[in-house]
């Protein structure tokens, strides 16, 4: 297996500039992600961990530094391949699903797979399959509207998964649940890390979530720096 890690960057910075202002979110990060690896960012609000995340997906571009996702530069590409590397590569789980609302859950997951090349039926297959994973084998026609809070964060997890990415990237996924359901997500989110080859980086104020993680790095005052086990 190659030991390419799945995630590298460098020097990244991001600068929001409006007029004659301009906002320095954070400067000079490096980070590495092996595969297979799991990791939590954290950070106060506002320290600019969503906006971190989405320069690692390639939603959002840097004002420096570079980012290399299994060894190719994500930030490099032309819109289109990025668009197709990102659906192959690279799976999303955001803290309000983001599901297609007309879409019943079967659908919901199916689609990236199917965007992907796939068949409809290897699709569809593959998005049974993962739903009854995450326990949902009997809501496979129900819209998002007819499914509980956890029951969409669950869809938007097999979702995430269905190309086999070789990482998932995750923005407070149990941040909208109350906190039975977020401990019902963050079990699931732990199986899953033993049982799929892909690395998980997580967003999280949630430090149990994060305690779960192989390794902890907040994001503070522009920079991210290792948190230490306690
Ligand atoms: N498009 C934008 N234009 C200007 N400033 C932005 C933009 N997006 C984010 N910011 C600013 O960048 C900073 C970091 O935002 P970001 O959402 O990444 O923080 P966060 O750590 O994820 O916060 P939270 O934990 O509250 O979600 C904030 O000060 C925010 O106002």
């Amino acid at each position: 297996m190659s030991e390419t890690p799945i995630i590298q960057c460098w020097n990244l910075t991001k600068t929001y500039r409006e007029g004659r202002s301009s906002l320095t979110v954070f400067s000079g990060v490096d980070l590495s992600v092996a595969q297979g690896e799991t990791m939590a960012i954290i950070g106060t609000s506002g320290s600019g961990k969503t906006t971190l995340l989405n320069m690692l997906g390639g939603l959002d571009r840097p004002s420096d530094g570079e980012v290399l996702i299994g060894g190719e530069d994500i930030h490099g590409m032309k819109e289109r391949h990025r668009c197709r590397f990102r659906n192959s590569a690279l799976g999303f789980v955001y803290q309000f699903h983001h599901l297609l609302p007309e879409f019943t859950a079967l659908d919901n997951v199916a689609l990236p797979a199917a965007l992907g090349q796939r068949s409809l039926r290897e699709s569809r297959d593959r998005a049974r399959h993962l739903l009854e994973r995450v326990g949902l084998g009997e809501r496979l026609t129900h819209k998002p509207s007819a499914l509980s809070g956890g029951e969409r964060q669950r869809v938007a997890i097999a979702r995430a998964l269905v190309n086999e990415p070789r990482c998932v990237l995750m923005d407070e996924p149990t941040g909208n649940l109350d906190d039975d359901t977020g401990e019902q997500i963050q079990a699931l989110i732990r199986e899953l890390n033993e049982q799929v080859a892909s690395a998980f980086v997580v967003v999280t104020h949630d430090p149990e979530l994060a305690g779960t993680m192989g390794r902890v790095c907040r994001l503070e005052h522009g920079g991210l720096t290792p948190v230490a086990d306690t």
